[in-house]
């Protein structure tokens, strides 16, 4: 890598961020701190990451042509993928002439679709996951609804943050969940993945750092999810030495299959020991962001400093800890936010306020972050700091 430079200048060290939105945000500040030149992308204007950037395009992400005209004309160190849906066979060709992608330009293409990354866990890795089957018309759907049983899951295989997604648990859902899962995919596609209904204890995700000195995990994120998207997480999430063991395990495999520099979060089910793999996302998670409030180094400042190739030499994690996420649903162009000093009234308390510029439907708009006794209490106290916080579209 070369040298750290001053951003706006000839010698700037210089990061494309692919994606903008809460999670970009926060990279986009850790990478100020070290004078790194940020460019944010999005498929809107003023998203998130794009307020705390140097510069942002507004590009659709999913067209070849026009991603590699803005890499070509940003000619960045580093590109960093904050969402799935990219035109990523783009970022593997570039990859070839030299460009450097977060943390490779094959674990971006694999993971943007659900067949690629399960069948890399499943078939290759034997990784135990879900029954699974991908489904390409309502007639292939059907037969795997017929194999798996109720209850099952069905996803796009492009989206994420639950968008498209429906646990069927009769014949009366199953027409309903396959119509559902065409109009919610990110990408428009046709294609989905029906998995049968894992029945866990709790699940979690672990946050796996892959950087220049070797693999760290976090500890363990507990969470809980509704319609597919995530309500509250919490860290540590007590569990077993024998599961933690195992969650690692299967952390490191996958990890190292993708391979390259980041943080990434990997998903689990766990039942007494039996550690079931979910997905992975080769980028901080969105469960993660209760580790900016309960580690030393969040899972962003962990992600700047591993792409950048900096040491790690120790994540402090600071006690129980916990978030919450602020959804808000409706129509409505710049929204205001009243009760915020409420919200921050509790000690150890926290808020972000993601500034999204639109909101049409359900929007996860801010996040509540607190720290207590044990995660119980920070998830109530979480809870309570959300409840304060009114958003007026
Ligand atoms: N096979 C399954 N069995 C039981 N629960 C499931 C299954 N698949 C998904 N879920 C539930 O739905 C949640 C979201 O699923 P998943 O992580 O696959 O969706 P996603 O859209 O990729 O979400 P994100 O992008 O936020 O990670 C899981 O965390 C889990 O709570
Ligand atoms: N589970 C994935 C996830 O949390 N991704 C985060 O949400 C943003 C999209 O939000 P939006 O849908 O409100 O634009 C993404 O840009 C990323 O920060
Ligand atoms: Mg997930």
């Amino acid at each position: 890598m070369k040298p750290f430079g001053t951003p706006r200048s000839d010698h700037a060290l210089r990061v494309l961020l692919l994606g903008s939105g809460e999670l970009g945000k926060e990279v986009a500040i850790e990478l100020q701190r070290l004078a790194v030149e940020v460019v944010a992308a999005d498929r809107y204007a003023d998203a998130p990451a794009m307020q705390v950037a140097h510069r942002s395009h507004v590009i659709d992400m999913l067209d070849g042509a026009a991603l590699r005209r803005l890499i070509e004309a940003e000619r960045p160190d580093l590109v960093v993928p904050e969402v799935e849906a990219i035109h990523t066979p783009t970022l593997v060709e570039l990859e070839k002439q030299g460009l450097r992608v977060i943390p490779t330009a094959r674990a971006a293409w694999l993971t943007m679709d659900r067949e690629g990354i399960r069948r890399l866990a499943a078939e290759e890795l034997g990784l135990p996951t879900s029954p699974y089957r991908f489904c390409g018309s309502a007639d292939e759907y059907r037969e795997a609804a017929a194999a798996l049983g109720f209850p099952f899951v069905v996803k796009p295989v492009m989206s994420s943050s639950g968008k498209g997604q429906s646990v069927v648990r009769d014949a009366a859902g199953v027409q309903a969940a396959w119509d559902y899962a065409q109009s919610g995919g990110r990408a428009g596609q046709g294609r989905v993945i029906v998995e049968g209904f894992v029945d866990f204890d709790y699940e979690i995700t672990l946050l796996t750092v892959r950087h220049r000195d070797g693999t760290r995990f976090c500890a363990p994120i507990g969470h809980r999810q509704e319609d597919g998207d995530y309500r509250e997480s919490w860290q540590p999430q007590p569990m077993s030495d024998r599961a933690l063991a195992e969650a690692q395990r299967q952390a490191a495999a996958i990890t190292a299959a993708l391979g390259g520099w980041g943080v990434f979060g990997v998903e689990f089910f766990v039942k007494g020991d039996a550690v079931i793999f979910s997905e992975v996302s080769p980028r901080p998670h969105d469960t993660g962001l209760v580790t900016l409030i309960s580690q030393d180094l969040s899972e962003f400042a962990l992600h700047a400093r591993a792409i950048l190739g900096l040491p790690i030499p120790a994540i402090r994690q600071l006690g129980p800890s916990a978030s919450c996420a602020v959804l808000v649903e409706g129509q409505g162009r710049a929204p205001r936010y009243h009760g915020v000093a409420e919200a921050l009234a509790e000690p150890d308390t926290q808020l972000r306020i993601f500034g999204k510029p639109e909101v049409k439907g359900r929007r996860r708009m801010a996040v509540t972050l607190a720290r207590d006794a044990d995660v119980e209490a920070a998830k109530a106290k979480a809870i309570r700091a959300a409840g304060k916080l009114k958003i007026e579209l």
